[in-house]
């Protein structure tokens, strides 16, 4: 796999909107900064019209959605649609709850997403395949992932980027599955909600023609920078993992990534 994006990030700092959830907001914004854009985290839907008109992309996640925040997230995902910049949709925890189902299908039904990131339990229930999910985590079930991958991005007419021990991209025509990654990631939170911000990012500087192509580089570049911080640690060293993750995406050479991405087109 050929790294392109990550240099054109660093070049181009792109400004990443994000609407996201209470618990990894901060590592978000960090995570961009280190990987060479700039966040900015805003929900007011006062201002839902203005700061989509001067980002470059827009990143939804329903982490911990109250209220009338789905109002805001309809009109930011709108506006951004109108001026063409990419949205990306983290349908945290969607299968979970019967309110999570409510908003992410008003969302999907009025916002056309360039890309969706979310885990298994997640995209199984975007799919409609049988599913156990665990609160925000990913769960368990039988059915093939990459056939889950797929529907869902024939579905929602997006790239779809479903995260796990393997993690899969589709444009709904291409399937792509990606090798890397350490058991450490899901032993920290929010590692899913900075993936999804930091796609923000790598769609933020591709054209849509290949936002594909952006999404299995954001994907791997990512998974490759955990892989190598989780070599220099112990297996519980979750905080040096935390903090690792954000030195490692700023210190990452294309080089690195194309070393060491293993990815398979199906
Ligand atoms: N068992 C695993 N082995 C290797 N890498 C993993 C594993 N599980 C997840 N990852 C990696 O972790 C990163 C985050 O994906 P994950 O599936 O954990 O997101 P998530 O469930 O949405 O997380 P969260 O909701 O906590 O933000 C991805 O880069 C993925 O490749
Ligand atoms: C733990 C948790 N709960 C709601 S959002 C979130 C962050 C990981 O998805
Ligand atoms: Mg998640």
């Amino acid at each position: 796999m050929r790294s392109y994006y990550l240099a054109k990030i660093r070049e181009q700092n792109p400004l990443i909107h994000n609407i996201t959830n209470i618990v990894a907001a901060n590592y978000c914004a960090n995570g961009l900064l280190a990987l060479g854009a700039s966040p900015i985290m805003a929900v007011a839907i006062e201002e839902m019209e203005d700061v989509p008109a001067i980002s470059q992309a827009l990143v939804i996640n329903i982490g911990t959605l109250v209220g009338k925040e789905i109002e805001a997230m309809l009109l930011a995902g709108k506006t951004a649609n109108k001026l063409g910049i990419p949205v990306i949709l983290d349908p945290v925890g969607v299968a979970a709850t019967q309110y999570r189902k409510r908003i992410v299908a008003q969302l999907l039904e009025h916002i056309q997403f360039s890309g969706i990131r979310g885990n298994a339990g997640e995209f199984a229930y975007l799919a409609g395949v049988d599913w156990k999910v665990k609160g925000v985590d990913a769960g368990k079930g039988e059915a093939n992932l990459n056939s889950i991958c797929q529907q869902v991005a024939q579905k929602y007419q997006t790239i779809a980027m479903m995260s796990g021990e393997v993690d899969v991209v589709s444009d709904g025509n291409r399937i792509a599955t990606l090798h890397n990654g350490t058991p450490m990631f899901p032993k920290i939170t929010g590692s899913g909600c900075l993936l999804s911000a930091i796609s923000g990012a790598f769609f933020a500087v591709a054209d849509k023609s290949d936002y594909f192509n952006a999404a299995v580089e954001c994907c791997s570049t990512y998974a490759i920078a955990g892989e190598l911080v989780a070599k220099s640690l112990k297996e519980t060293q979750y905080g040096q993992f935390y903090t690792g993750l954000l030195d490692k995406l700023a210190e990452i050479s294309a080089q690195e990534v194309e070393q060491n991405g293993r990815v398979n087109y199906v």
